[in-house]
């Protein structure tokens, strides 16, 4: 992940101050949503850069070490070798960002990537999650059990209770000791913005959690009944923007929670391009939490290539001819300029 950052006082006329205009973000919402999707040659290349920035995710009470282990070997084979030879991206270590997993099962995800000699980073939730509804002591230890146990990222839920009150120094209270309970561990705070009630308060909660020092803002749990949505994500990006502008520190965005299709990933992609521009548009500023989401991508990555996702009389997947690879050559070009 890029620079820390170090977060600043909390500026509470700033916070008080903001409204955001629902109308206003509803029509850009529409209008990123009606953005015509890249086709052809381009899709591949931009599904290719939705899966680097996928936190692959389980976070199911029936998680057993052997999933969690599986889950592993998937994000770091996440496309079908055949299909990253026609990419050329064979020899590129394509992974997702990160795998993401409760406290209790970090150590079963770090023995797994450490034995397949590997870095990827292994996030944890914490804080109570989902409801973010326990002691602060305990929500602090969990913090700093999962970075005890090897996790580099932490997804901490924020206390719903606390910005649904406005009462922002006590929110920004708990983020900060959160974030120092994270050490070098990279901070995602968690608004669960379907609990939220408006998009002022989102933005409020956005500016809370990035004056205290989270590294990124994510947008839910994927238990709330409403999760990731664009005009949420219009006000959680122009929050964002807003941070930069007035301090320099660039905050990195996590959309998460019923993110599943291919094309849905695109727009994702769209959104981060347009309303915080291409610096934000790879794994160190923009993830994708999911956890069905990449196995759309493997399908959608095949039929942009030309293939059906059948099998042909011979046992090939079709789409897949020497013509076809001539007409695809170039993507790996595509891909460095997204
Ligand atoms: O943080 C990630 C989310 O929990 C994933 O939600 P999902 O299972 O709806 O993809």
């Amino acid at each position: 992940m890029c620079d820390r950052n170090p977060g600043t006082r909390l500026d509470l006329e700033w916070v008080c101050k903001a409204r955001v205009n629902t109308q206003a973000v509803l029509k850009r919402a529409q209008q990123i949503q009606n953005t015509k999707l890249p086709k052809n040659q381009w899709q591949a290349a931009w599904l290719l850069k939705a899966l680097t920035c996928i936190d692959l995710t389980t976070l199911s009470g029936d998680d057993t070490p052997s999933n969690v282990q599986r889950l592993c070997l998937k994000a770091l084979q996440p496309l079908r070798a055949d299909l990253l030879k026609e990419l050329g991206m064979e020899h590129e270590g394509v992974t997702t960002a990160a795998v993401c997993v409760y406290p209790s099962r970090v150590s079963d995800a770090v023995k797994t990537l450490r034995a397949a000699n590997s870095k990827l980073p292994v996030a944890s939730v914490a804080t109570g999650f989902p409801a973010g509804q326990t002691h602060l002591s305990t929500r602090l230890d969990e913090v700093r059990l999962a970075v005890a146990d090897g996790a580099t990222e932490i997804d901490i839920v924020i206390n719903r209770t606390l910005a649904l009150t406005g009462q922002w120094e006590a929110l920004y209270d708990e983020v900060q000791q959160f974030r120092k309970a994270c050490g070098d561990a990279h901070m995602k705070s968690i608004l669960a913005v379907g609990e939220l009630g408006n998009f002022s308060t989102v933005y409020r909660a956005s500016l809370v959690c990035m004056m205290a020092g989270s590294d990124f803002i994510k947008t839910s749990t994927g238990k709330e009944s409403v999760n990731a949505t664009i005009p949420v994500a219009v006000v959680m990006s122009r929050a964002i923007r807003d941070y930069y502008i007035n301090t320099g520190h660039k905050v990195g965005f996590k959309p998460a929670g019923g993110i599943r299709t291919a094309q849905e990933a695109l727009v994702w992609l769209v959104l981060v391009k347009e309303e915080l521009g291409s610096a934000w548009l790879n794994p160190e500023m923009f993830r994708i939490g999911a956890s069905s989401l990449l196995a759309d991508i493997e399908r959608q990555s095949h039929c942009g290539l030309g293939g059906s996702g059948r099998k042909n009389k011979h046992g090939d997947a079709d789409g897949c001819s020497s013509a076809h690879f001539n007409r695809i050559k170039d993507r790996k070009d595509v891909y460095a300029f997204l």
